[in-house]
């Protein structure tokens, strides 16, 4: 049984004029445990709406999203998010941003805390458990936030652009130490993001969705062998290939995106 399953998943939104938007049409999609998913298309197609048919922030207007076996009907168990932003508390040191998933979810003080210390330290924040938000660079936000999701042992991991605010060396760090926390768990991954590269690095299947409504394209199978350096694998002959591959498929919608996009402000 696949973990995620998306099954012919259409989403309409009301629009002010009181019409109708298709955002995302017919997605089939399934992702298993332990895998790693991609999905890149070009601005504003709809790839954070098929985020939100799996977290069940938004109900599919046809066809159905399942979650281990159950149809999404409200935030499923076991789902951990990342998002472009992050969701910390300024007013909370490391140490409580971290502690506060686990003790939201009904474990007990000392031990949210225990198992926040051991996430701080994995992600590599060892000694900044007492500092505040503002005390942080960019970088180090990030590794709170994953520290922040991963304490949860979340079975299905869904990231929205988690990296794309930060700069390209920070990035890379960002991306390795994803791929080094994921590789010791088996969840699976569905990563959104605008960059192609960052797809294919991390990625065992990279989706290409089409221009607005979202559908799939095409799925490509990344095949580079892991564990990945993604500074290493990106001057590889191997993934020049692939990119070159994938960007036939995504060049074209990315087109038709700005064309369409050029029209309606034009
Ligand atoms: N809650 C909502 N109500 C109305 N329209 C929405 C809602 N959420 C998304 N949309 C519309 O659905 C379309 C797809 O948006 P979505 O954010 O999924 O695209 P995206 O591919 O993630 O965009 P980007 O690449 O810019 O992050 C957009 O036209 C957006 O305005």
């Amino acid at each position: 049984m696949s973990l995620v399953v998306l099954d012919h998943a259409t989403k309409r939104f009301m629009t002010s004029s009181g019409g109708l938007h298709t955002a995302v049409s017919e997605v089939s999609l399934t992702v298993e445990a332990g895998e790693f998913v991609a999905v890149v298309g070009p601005t504003g197609c709809g790839k954070s709406t098929t985020l939100s048919l799996i977290s069940g922030l938004e109900p599919p207007s046809e066809g159905t999203a399942t979650v281990a076996g159950k149809p999404v009907t409200g935030i499923p168990d076991g789902v951990g998010y990342m998002f472009q932003t992050d969701a910390m508390l300024p007013w909370r040191t490391v140490l409580g941003n971290v502690a506060a998933g686990p003790m939201w979810r009904g474990v007990a003080k000392d031990k949210a805390r225990d198992q926040a210390r051991e996430w701080i330290e994995r992600v590599g924040l060892k000694g900044f458990e007492n500092y505040y938000m503002h005390q942080l660079s960019g970088g180090m936000r990030k590794r709170v936030a994953l520290a922040q999701t991963l304490v949860n042992n979340p079975s299905i991991l869904l990231m929205d652009e988690p990296f794309s605010a930060l700069d390209v060396q920070t990035r890379a760090l960002m991306q390795n130490e994803l791929l080094n926390l994921w590789s010791d768990t088996n969840a699976a991954v569905v990563f959104v993001t605008h960059d192609l590269e960052e797809a294919i690095t991390l990625a065992d299947r990279v989706v290409v969705m089409t221009a607005s409504p979202a559908r799939i394209k095409d799925v490509f199978t990344i095949n580079l062998p892991r564990p990945r350096n993604v500074e290493e694998i990106r001057m590889t002959p191997e993934f020049i290939a692939i990119y070159s591959e994938v960007w036939q498929s995504l060049s074209s919608e990315v087109e038709i995106a700005r064309t369409t996009g050029a029209n309606r402000v034009a």
